[in-house]
C-alpha cells in the first residue's frame, strides 16, 4: 500500500501532540483583527438586497401556477432539454442532469438577480466576512482545501500545519512508529471514533465510501450515549482494545453524548488494565474541556478544530481527514476533488455552476419553502451513508425558524433515502404512485467494477447493467408520473469524486440559503433540545433524592407518583416523573411496590435502601 506520505505528499514533520499554531500565537491577534472585517453592514446590505427581491419573487402561488403547465413529456423535446441543460465537469468526470426538474425559462430569468446576490454573498464569505452573523463567525470550510484562500497568513499556516500533522501522525501510526504500549500486533489495528453529529457523520460516510477492503486500521464508531451500543462496540473489539486508537472528536469539546462515550471507553480501558492516555487522540477546539483533558492527561495527540468550521462542514478538517488517512484513504485526493469543485462552484454563470443548478432545482421543486422532500438515491452500495450525511448538512443548515431579517419562515428541506436499487423494494411504490411530496436525486456511478473484474451473468448482461437499468428505469417511471428528479453522475467512487460531491453540496446549501435569506451556518434549535435534556436529568436527581429520603426514614415506605411530584415541588411534571420512574424501574434503579406502569395512578415506588451520603448531597 502506498505509504501515506505519498498520499499526503511531503510536509514538514511535526510532533503530533504539539498544539498547532502555538508557535504563532503572538502573530494571531493583530492578523486576525485585520481579517475579521466588521460585517454587520455586509450582512444587512446583502440580506436587504435579497429580501427585497424575495418580496417580488418569493411567490409560492406564482410558482405553483407556473407548474400548472405540467412537465415536458415529448421525448424529442426532453432530449433537447437534457442536452441543453447538461452540466459537465470534464476534469472530475462529473455530470449534473437537471432536465427532469420542470423549471421554466421565465423562472430562471426571474431568479437571476437572487443568484447574483447569492454569488456575491458567497464571494464575501470566502474572503472572510462574518457570514454566520448570529454567532459572529467567519465561515471557512472552503479554505481547508485551498489554504491560500484563507483571509490571513496565520490561518493559512494553521490549515497547512494541521494537514501536515494529520499526514505525519497517520503515517507514523500505520508504520508502527507510534504504537500502543502493549498489544500482540505491536501496532494499532483499530480505530474507535467517539463523536456525534458532524463529528461522526462525515467520517462514517467516508469510511463506508472509501475504506479499502483491508485497511491498515479498521474503524468503528460510538456516536450515541446508548450503553448497549457502547458495550457492543467494546465487546466487538475484545482483546484488540489493546491495539485500538481512540479518537475523540468534538468541536465544542463538551457534547454530553461524546463525553459519556469517552467516560465509558475509559472505564473499559481501566477494566482491561490499559492506560487510555497512551491510546487516546482528541480533535477539538483549542482550550475546550476535551482539549484541556487530553493535554493534562497526556494523550497521544491533539488536533485542532477551528471555530470557523461548522460540524456539518468539517469533513475536510482533521475531523474527517485523520480517520480517513488512518484507513489508508487518499486524503490529499479528497481535498483536490473538493478544491476542483469549489473552483467550479465559484462561477457566477448559473449554467456553469453545478451548485447553483442544484439550488435552482431545490427552489423550484420545493417552492422555496421546503414543500417537498429531497430523496437521495445513490445507486452504489458504498455511497449508502451519503443521504444520512446530507440530512445534517442540508437540514441543520436550512431548517431555520427565522430568516436574516427576523421574519418567521420555518425554512428547510427534508432529506431521506438509502441506496438503489435496494430502496425500490422498500418505498419506491409510494414515490411512484403515492403522495407527491418529494423530488429525487439519483447519484449514478458509471464504473461498476475495477477494470478486468467484470463478467456477464447472462449473455451480454452484467450485474452492473441491472443496477444501471434499475436507476434509469426508476427515473423514467417516476417522471412518467410527473415525479421530478436530478441525476448526479460520477465515473467511480474515489477520494477525488467523494471530495467533489461533498464540496458540491456544501456550496449548494450555501447558495440556496442565500436564495431564501437564512443563515446556513448556525444551529440554535439544537440548544433547545440540549437544555430540555438537562432539565429532565435535574428532575431525575430530585426524584432520586426524594425516594432516598423516604427510604432513609422507612426502607419499606413507598410513594405514589403524586407524592413524589409534590415532594419534588414539581406537580406539573408528574408525567415526566412517571417516565423517569418507568425508566429507572426497567433498570432496577427503583422498585415498584404496588401497581404497574400500565396504570400510572396505581404505582407505588421505593428505593429499598438508604444512601446516607446522598441524603445531604
Ligand atoms: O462536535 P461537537 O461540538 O461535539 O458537536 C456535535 C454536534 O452537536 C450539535 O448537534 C450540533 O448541532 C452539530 O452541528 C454538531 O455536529
Amino acid at each position: 500500500m502506498a505509504s501515506l506520505s505519498g498520499l499526503c505528499s511531503s510536509f514538514p514533520s511535526l510532533k503530533p501532540n504539539n498544539r498547532i499554531g502555538a508557535d504563532l500565537s503572538s502573530f494571531r491577534k493583530d492578523s486576525l483583527a485585520v481579517s475579521t472585517r466588521s460585517n454587520s453592514s455586509f450582512k444587512h446590505s446583502v440580506a436587504r438586497e435579497v429580501s427585497a427581491d424575495l418580496s417580488k419573487t418569493n411567490d409560492v402561488a406564482g410558482l405553483k401556477k407556473a407548474k400548472q403547465g405540467g412537465l415536458e413529456k415529448d421525448p424529442k423535446a426532453l432530449w433537447r432539454r437534457y442536452v441543453d441543460w447538461l452540466y459537465q465537469h470534464k476534469e472530475l468526470g462529473l455530470y449534473l442532469d437537471v432536465s427532469r426538474i420542470g423549471f421554466s425559462d421565465e423562472f430562471v430569468s426571474e431568479m437571476e438577480p437572487r443568484f447574483q446576490a447569492a454569488f456575491k454573498a458567497m464571494e464575501e464569505l470566502e474572503r472572510g466576512a462574518i457570514a454566520n452573523p448570529d454567532e459572529g463567525r467567519m465561515v471557512g470550510h472552503y479554505w481547508l482545501r485551498n489554504a491560500k484562500l484563507a483571509p490571513n497568513p496565520f490561518l493559512q499556516v494553521q490549515i497547512d500545519k494541521t494537514l501536515a500533522a494529520v499526514c505525519d501522525f497517520a503515517d507514523s501510526v500505520i508504520s508502527g512508529k507510534i504504537k500502543p504500549p502493549s498489544s500482540p500486533e505491536g501496532r494499532f489495528t483499530q480505530i474507535l471514533s467517539v463523536g456525534i453529529g458532524g463529528s461522526a457523520l462525515g467520517p462514517q460516510f467516508v469510511a463506508e465510501a472509501l475504506a479499502p477492503d483491508n485497511p491498515p486500521l479498521k474503524i468503528r464508531f460510538i456516536d450515541n450515549t446508548d450503553p448497549a451500543g457502547i458495550d457492543h462496540q467494546i465487546a466487538q473489539l475484545g482483546p484488540e482494545l489493546a491495539s485500538t486508537l481512540v479518537i475523540v472528536i468534538s468541536k465544542s469539546g463538551g457534547t454530553p453524548e461524546t463525553r459519556n462515550g469517552l467516560l465509558e471507553v475509559q472505564k473499559a480501558f481501566r477494566e482491561a488494565g490499559l492506560d487510555f492516555a497512551k491510546q487516546g487522540v482528541a480533535i477539538t477546539q483549542e482550550n475546550s474541556l476535551l482539549d484541556n483533558t487530553a493535554r493534562i492527561e497526556g494523550w497521544v495527540a491533539r488536533f485542532p478544530m477551528f471555530d470557523w468550521v461548522g460540524g456539518r462542514t468539517s469533513e475536510m478538517s482533521a475531523v474527517g481527514l485523520l480517520p480517513a488517512a488512518l484507513q489508508g484513504v487518499g486524503i490529499r485526493e479528497m481535498l483536490v476533488g473538493a478544491s476542483m469543485m469549489d473552483e467550479a462552484t465559484r462561477s457566477t454563470v448559473l449554467r456553469k455552476n453545478p451548485a447553483a443548478l442544484l439550488a435552482l432545482c431545490w427552489y423550484w421543486a420545493t417552492d422555496g419553502i421546503g414543500s417537498k422532500d429531497m430523496v437521495v438515491l445513490p445507486y452504489k452500495d458504498s455511497l449508502l451513508l451519503f443521504s444520512r450525511y446530507l440530512q445534517q448538512l442540508v437540514m441543520e443548515s436550512l431548517g431555520k425558524e427565522f430568516d436574516l431579517d427576523g421574519n418567521r419562515v420555518n425554512q428547510g428541506i427534508s432529506v431521506y433515502g438509502n441506496k438503489g436499487s435496494t430502496d425500490q423494494h422498500a418505498y419506491i411504490q409510494q414515490l411512484r404512485e403515492g403522495v407527491h411530496n418529494f423530488f429525487v436525486t439519483f447519484i449514478e456511478v458509471l464504473r461498476d467494477r475495477p477494470p478486468g473484474h467484470d463478467w456477464e451473468l447472462e449473455p451480454g448482461v452484467t450485474c452492473g447493467d441491472y443496477l444501471f437499468g434499475m436507476l434509469q428505469g426508476t427515473r423514467s417511471a417516476l417522471y412518467a408520473n410527473d415525479r421530478e428528479s436530478i441525476t448526479v453522475t460520477v465515473q467511480e467512487v474515489t477520494p477525488r469524486s467523494v471530495g467533489a460531491l461533498i464540496a458540491l453540496y456544501e456550496r449548494a446549501v450555501g447558495i440556496y440559503a442565500s436564495l431564501v435569506n437564512i443563515n446556513a451556518y448556525h444551529q440554535p434549535g439544537v440548544e433547545a433540545g440540549k437544555k430540555a435534556a438537562g432539565e429532565v436529568l435535574a428532575l431525575q436527581k430530585r426524584v432520586l433524592a426524594v425516594l432516598n429520603e423516604a427510604s432513609c426514614e422507612d426502607p419499606a415506605e413507598s410513594l405514589t407518583l403524586q407524592e413524589i411530584a409534590d415532594r419534588c415541588h414539581a406537580p406539573d411534571d408528574i408525567e415526566m416523573i412517571y417516565k423517569i420512574i418507568e425508566h429507572m424501574a426497567a433498570n432496577d434503579r427503583a422498585l415498584i411496590a404496588e401497581g404497574d406502569c400500565g396504570s400510572p395512578y396505581s404505582l407505588k415506588v421505593f428505593l429499598g435502601e438508604c444512601n446516607v451520603d446522598e441524603l445531604y448531597a
